[in-house]
Parts: structure tokens; sequence; C-alpha cells
């Protein structure tokens, strides 16, 4: 093996006290000023010497008894080669420096004394039934008032035959008057149109919630029966331009919502009775990421329902002449609550104010369309499973009689309230008054999640967090029966805080141990026969991906990629890969995917795509991916940093356990923040608690019987080589370990005195970056940056100063891509001089 330059042994002989001994004639010459210096500097020295020792000693001594007496293969390495006791070995300098390395089981917080409820571990909580499976009792959709057609469409494509809770209580009222033989007994029905908050658990099915509605009223005003002409159906055509608009605030997720839009959309022109359908309606999506030129294009022949984020959204509302939305009938904010947060917010309302000048001549215009089927005026409809009934600011628009829905709770009426608007008081005047609106005296609800998932937490020292996530893993894709290990499907989703985590942590689990050519093999790498592991040479290309491929390649035209910050994004070409994913070993024949919002548009796509339909993988990601996506068959969430806001708890969990199947959550915390476990008791979430040594026992092969700690140091030290092997990898992995740092600051100033950054042993952190130490500090990467570009103005401008770049505003709608270098530190605008 290599000598990385581990200083693992020392000399007893030339302990703490010899240098001064040694030196001690010294001190009686010179004047008193050379004598002190002399004095000084053997002092600083032996301090130094003796921290060397003790961490030297502590590694030896802990891996010893970790081992049960037996060391680990790199101490009996460097034991051989140098017994204790010996002369100090030459040690290898790595980047500059000496390498020493800490255990991992030594000076952890104690744990056990202060989680309470470590010794319900072993408790077995029953899980109860299904919260958002579709309902079990006689309602159908034909019963709640869709066409039978799309019915039957619905049924063949989509499998859903019977509603969920949420789709029985909202689709009777979002289809307004335009709705027949509806039998809904315990709900009170308004016979108008009215605006709707709706609110139901992750997996319920919203999305088909506010869609069905839509399109049921679309096509039966596009539909004449075979006898009589219907007296509902219009004379429109694609070119009336958009009747609704989704918006939505990720780009996966809008592409998600027009993928159940066009699978809705796509029955057949004959119905079973013999009536016929025009085809019409044209369904499209506007993103951020794609080309403008062709969006405007297809704006301009008409896009009946648009599915957009808010961005790109305003940026036609505003440059593209031909986008004709006079006759917009529907406006849903899906993830209302999202869209309505800080950073989003502006952009929608000037969306909505747009919207309102734009449509207010409807009725005087030329070209005024209409059906008695549709909403006589706009619709709203806003969506999440984390909106309140106190929502109180609507970025500007007011709601029109609108009422509160719930998918789960009380039955009937009471999940079904109105709320008051107080438009009709307040008056022109009393425009911020629009925007506040009264609940019904209910209480707050709480944040739910669904009955059947189980949620855990593991309480982690930041040491073992990295081991612990990759003993976590495995245990998701392997199982041992008689000792025989077999691989597992599953698809497990981790979320980190920051776009470089996501890449680091990627970057390590694909790579660690590659170079060697060896297989993780529970308890020690073991060489690998030839040509495994190889990335399916020769395998033929899947349809789906040789589709891919082209449009990536079609892409590559596009001007640079920028991000909404103006930060340059990964090029598709620069990545293209054959595969949106990397197997490593840590994790046998396991893909590993990556999803954040530094990619560019096309890799997330293919990435999103690709892990969709895969049948197993682990999808490492950042918030990007905790809303909406509906990620089919994912059977396991670990949050290995805890979410900045309460709301994306819900949210990442939900990935799982959706529409009544089974699903796992695992929460990771620091020991300083068990306080979380309250805050999330307080909205009645309550994960249960599991050891972090059962979740070490992951790595631990039939071997190695009960002992952890040999697996998990060894895997350790592998981490750890890697990543000290190369510069760049360094340079990322210290980017990754600062930019999470960063993002630890983001969380909201309720939870600040959990999640404060004096509480991390940033020492102990660097472990959980493979690192061995922590890495310099931020503000001397920043000053560094702030003396290069001050550096290279002068050089440009020959002293005279030119411009460095401009300070890159953080904005809270980046697609979450908190924590990046380039947005959180970036380059500072250089003070103004007085002349
Ligand atoms: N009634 C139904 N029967 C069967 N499947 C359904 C039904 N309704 C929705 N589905 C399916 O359930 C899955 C989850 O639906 P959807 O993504 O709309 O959930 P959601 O409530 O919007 O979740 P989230 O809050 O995470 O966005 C989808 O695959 C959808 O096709």
């Amino acid at each position: 093996m290599d000598d990385d330059g581990l200083i693992m042994n020392f000399a007893p002989s030339s302990g703490v006290g010899s240098t001064y001994r040694s030196v001690k004639p010294a001190l009686k010459k010179g004047s008193w000023k050379q004598r002190l210096r002399v004095k000084k500097n053997i002092q600083r020295k032996e301090r130094k010497l003796a921290a060397v020792q003790d961490s030297a000693r502590t590694v030896l001594n802990s891996e010893f008894v970790s081992a049960g007496g037996r060391r680990t293969s790199d101490v009996r390495e460097k034991q051989s080669d140098h017994p204790v006791g010996t002369a100090t070995p030459a040690t290898k300098v790595m980047h500059g420096k000496p390498q020493v390395i800490s255990s991992l089981f030594s000076y952890n917080p104690e744990i056990r004394k202060k989680d309470p409820a470590v010794k319900d571990a072993t408790k077995k909580k029953s899980l109860s039934a299904p919260s958002n499976a579709p309902v079990s009792d006689t309602t159908t959709f034909q019963g709640i008032g869709i066409d039978s057609d799309l019915v039957a469409h619905m049924t063949d494509k989509l499998g859903a035959q019977k509603p969920t809770q949420i789709q029985r209580r909202a689709i009777p009222i979002l289809l307004g008057p335009s709705r027949r033989q509806v039998v809904i007994d315990d709900i009170e029905v308004p016979d108008e149109d009215v605006d709707a908050v709706v609110q139901a658990e992750t997996g319920s099915g919203k999305t088909l919630t506010y869609l069905l509605p839509i399109v049921n009223r679309l096509i039966l005003s596009s539909t004449t029966d075979a006898s009589s002409t219907n007296a509902s159906s219009t004379s429109a055509k694609r070119s009336v331009g958009t009747l609704a608009i989704v918006l939505t605030p990720t780009r996966e997720l809008a592409q998600q919502v027009l993928g159940v839009l066009q699978t809705l959309l796509s029955l057949p022109p004959c119905g079973t009775t013999g009536r016929r359908r025009s085809h019409w309606i044209v369904p499209g999506v506007v993103i951020g990421g794609d080309k403008k030129k062709s969006e405007k294009a297809r704006l301009r022949k008409g896009v009946n329902v648009l599915v957009s984020t808010p961005g790109r959204l305003l940026d036609h509302l505003q440059n593209t002449k031909s986008f004709e939305i006079e006759n917009l009938r529907w406006l849903v904010l899906d993830e209302a609550d999202r869209l309505l947060d800080l950073g989003f917010e502006e952009t929608l309302r000037s969306i909505v104010t747009i919207l309102d000048e734009r449509t207010a001549g409807r009725g005087r215009g030329t070209r005024h369309e209409d059906s008695d089927l549709w909403p006589g005026t706009r619709q709203t409809v806003l969506c999440s499973a984390t909106l309140r009934e106190d929502v109180r600011r609507l970025a500007g628009t007011s709601l029109r009689n609108p009422v509160f829905i719930r998918g789960q709770g009380e039955e009937g009426v009471a999940s079904v309230k109105r709320l008051h608007d107080r438009s009709d008081t307040a008056g022109k005047k009393g425009r911020e008054d629009v925007n506040a609106m009264d609940v019904d005296d209910a209480p707050e609800a709480k944040f739910s999640t669904p009955n059947q998932l189980k949620q855990t937490y593991v309480l982690t020292p930041a040491k073992l967090r990295l081991v612990a996530l990759a003993a976590m893993l495995r245990s998701c894709f392997v199982t041992r029966q008689s000792g025989m290990e077999s691989k597992v499907d599953n698809k497990v989703v981790v979320f980190f805080s920051c776009c470089d985590s996501v890449d680091f942590h990627h970057d390590l689990f694909a790579n660690a141990g590659k170079a060697q050519r060896k297989r993780w093999a529970g308890d020690s790498y073991e060489e690998e026969e030839d040509g495994e592991n190889e990335e399916d040479e020769g395998e033929e290309e899947s349809p789906e991906h040789r589709v891919l491929r082209e449009v990536l390649k079609a892409q590559k035209d596009e001007p640079t990629a920028q991000n909404s910050n103006g930060k340059k994004v990964d090029q598709p070409d620069a990545q293209l890969p054959p595969k949106p994913f990397a197997i490593g070993t840590v994790l046998p024949d396991v893909p590993l995917y990556r999803l954040h919002g530094e990619l560019a548009q096309s890799i997330r796509t293919q990435v999103y795509l690709d892990f969709r339909k895969a049948a197993t993988g682990v999808l490492f990601c950042t918030d990007v991916a905790a809303r909406g996506l509906d990620l089919p068959d994912v059977t396991r969430i670990i949050q290995y940093d805890a979410p900045a806001d309460l709301k994306d708890y819900v949210h990442r969990v939900g990935r799982t356990a959706r529409l009544g199947r089974q699903g796992q959550a695992t929460l990771f915390l620091l020991p300083s923040e068990m306080e979380y476990l309250d805050v999330l008791k307080a909205q009645e979430l309550k994960p249960e608690p599991v050891k972090v040594e059962s979740v070490l026992m992951g790595l631990v092969s039939e071997a190695n019987g009960k002992d952890f700690q040999t697996p998990a140091t060894e895997l350790q030290n592998t981490f750890e080589r890697y990543v000290l092997a190369d510069e760049k990898r360094m340079t990322l992995t210290r980017n990754a370990y600062w930019s999470s740092v960063r993002a630890y600051a983001t969380h909201s100033a309720a939870e600040k005195h959990i999640f404060h950054i004096k509480k991390l042993h940033l020492g102990h952190l660097a472990k959980a970056f493979a690192l061995r130490e922590a890495p310099s500090n931020m503000h001397a990467t920043q000053s560094r940056k702030k003396q290069h570009w001050e550096k290279r103005d002068e050089e440009k401008d020959g002293g005279k100063g030119g411009k460095a770049p401009k300070k890159r505003k953080l904005d809270p709608s980046a697609e979450f891509a908190i924590g990046d270098l380039g947005k959180m530190v970036g380059p500072t605008t250089r003070k103004k001089t007085r002349k």
C-alpha cells in the first residue's frame, strides 16, 4: 500500500521536554531578549509536537481497541514498517503538510445520554392505513362529474380508477356549473365558479385534482353529439390563445405536469357514444433553460394549456407580442406556498398584474371566445401539501369567493371551508387589504405526512456521517441471507443542502476505490474481475437514450447556458455521458444520479427522465427535487442535511410513500441538532430513533461478525485517500465543505438556535467530507479572491484600476442552488476610493 503521508507512529524517546533539554545550555547565552525568544520558540515547538503525538497515540489506541485487538490494515502496515516505540518514521508530506489521521470513534459527543428517545429505538410502531390512497367507498370519477370518455381514457393510460380523497372533494367544486349528475352528499358544492386553495398530502394526486376539471371542461366544450349540436360547444381554435396557465417552481415539475396533461389530452377524437371532438387543444411548456426562439414560435401558433416556471412566463408576457392571453380562464399555482415565498413573489406579482391588465378588456375585444362550460372570469387555484388556511399574501391578487379544501382530516364539509374575501368591502383603497384573507376560527392545521410513511432519524456524530451514509445506502441495496450477499433493487433519494455537496458526494461514491480496481466487499476491498464494472461497453443503446442524445446534440448550438444568476452552467456537450449515471464500488452495480440547479437543463432533463424509469438507483440532489416530483417506486428518502425550512421536510419525505404505497424516510442529525426533533414534534411529525451503531452494521460482512468499526475505518480511509490523491478533488471537496457550512447558515430564524455555525465542530465535520482537517476558512478564500481580482485589474489597466466583476445577487428563486461558491461569496465589488 502506498504511504499516504499519515503520521501513525512516534518515538517516545523524543517526547515533550527533549527539545528543551537539548537546547538548555543555549538559554544561558545572549541578551535576555534573545534568551526569551529562544525559550518561546522552544515552547511553541514542544506544544506542536505534543499535539501531534497525542493524536497519533489516540489513533493507535482507538483503532487497536476498536478492532478488538486487531489493528486496521493501515495501522498493521505501518506497524510492520515501524514498530511502536522505535524512531519516528519519515512521513510523506502531502500538499505540503504531514497528514495526521484522527479516529472516527474517539472524541465523539455522547449520544446515548442526550437522546431520551434512544431507549425507544427497538419499539415497533405500527403504521396506520394509507392516507393518500384512492378512496375505498363507492365514489367514482364519473360520480364526481368527470366525462365517461375521459374516465375510460384515464383508467387506461394512468391506471386511475377511483379518486383520492382530495380529488373527491375538490373536483366537483372546480368543475363549477359545468358539472353534471354529481352525487356528493357530504360536501356543500357551490353553484358558481369559485377560487380554491387545495391542500393535501404529498402523493395524493393533486395534479389530477386541478388538471382534470380544466381538461374536462375544455374537452366537453369541443365535443359535438352525434345527433344534436352541443349547445355548449365552442367554435374556438388553437389560435384562441392560452386559456389555462399552470405555474410550477421548478422546470422538472413543469415537464412532469406537461406529461400528465399530454396524456389526458391524447384521448381519441371519437367517444363511445358517437360524440366527436375537434382536436384543437394544444398543451405546451415554457421553462428557463430551453430555447426561447422555439418557445416564441409555439406561443405564436397557440398553446392553449401552458405549463411554465414564473421567470420564463414573465419574460414571454413582457417580450413575446404574439402571446395571446386575453381569453385566459384558469391560473393554477402548483406548490403555491413556494411560489409565494420571497424570491418568486415579485415575479408572481408582475405576472398577475399583466394578466389582470390584459384580460380586463375581455368582452369588449374582438378576439373574445367563450363557452358556458368555462369559468366566466379567471379562476385561480392554489395547490400544495404545505398550504395553510392562513395564506395571507397572494402576490397582489385577490381570490374570488375562495374555498379551502383539505384532502385529509375531518370528513366532508368541514374540510371545505369558505375563506372570507374582503374585496367586496375593501374597495380600491384597500388593495393591501384584499391580499389579506381571514379564515374561519379553525385551529391552525399541522403539516401532515402520509400515514403509511415510516419516519426515522439517526443522531450521528459529525465524524461518522459519511460512513453512516455509505452504510445506510449499502443496506438499501445489499441483503445477506445465510452468509451470502445479494443485491436488491431499490430507489433512494438523498437530499443535501447545496449543489457543491451533491457534486462531491456523487463523485466520491462513484469513484472512490475505483482507481485501485477494487470493489468494496463489506469489510475491505477485493480485486475486481477483469471487465467487471465497466460501463456496459458495447451494450445497445435504448430508444429513449437515443432520442435524448439527439435532443442534446440539437442543443449544442445554443448560446452559453446561464442560470438565473448569470453563472455559466455545465454545457451539455462538455458532459454528454452515454448514460446520466455513474456506477461506483461502494454500492455494487447501483446507478448513481445527481440533480441540482447548477446543471445544464439538458442534463437535468436527462437525469430526471432516467431516474424516473430506473428500476434501481440513488439520486443525490438538492431541494430542486423536493417538490412535486413524482418519481415512481422510490422506497427511501435520506435527508443527509436537515432541510432549511420545515415545509421542505414534508416535501422531501413525500417523494416516497405516494398514493398509498409504503416508504421510509430517514433524517440525519448531529447530536447538537437534537432540538430539531421538538420542532418536528410540534407539527406532530415524530420520527423514530435509529442508533448510529445499527446503521453502521450495514458495512459489516460475515467475516466481521459484529465489528462495524473496522470496516467503517477502512472505508473512511479509502474515501480520504481518494480525496487526497488529487489537487482538483481537494478543491471540489473544500468547496463542498464550505458551501455546506454556508448553507447551514440559511436555516430560518426560528431554527437558528439549533442550526448555528458556532455549534459545528469544524474539525469533526471535515471527516464527513473525507478531509483530515478543516480546510482553510472562508474569509481567507474571500480575501484571496479579492486579491486575485485586484491583481488582475492592475495588470490589465497598468495599475489604473479596472472593474472587478459585480457582486452577484443571491437570488432565492435560483432553483435551490444554495451554497454555491460563486453565488454566495462571489467576487466583491471594490469600494470606491476618494480621489
Ligand atoms: N386516483 C388515482 N388513482 C391512481 N393513481 C393516481 C390517482 N391520482 C393520481 N394518481 C397518480 O399518483 C401519483 C402522484 O400524484 P401527484 O404527483 O399528482 O401527487 P401530488 O399530490 O401532487 O404530490 P406532491 O405533493 O408531491 O406534488 C401520480 O403518479 C399520479 O398519476
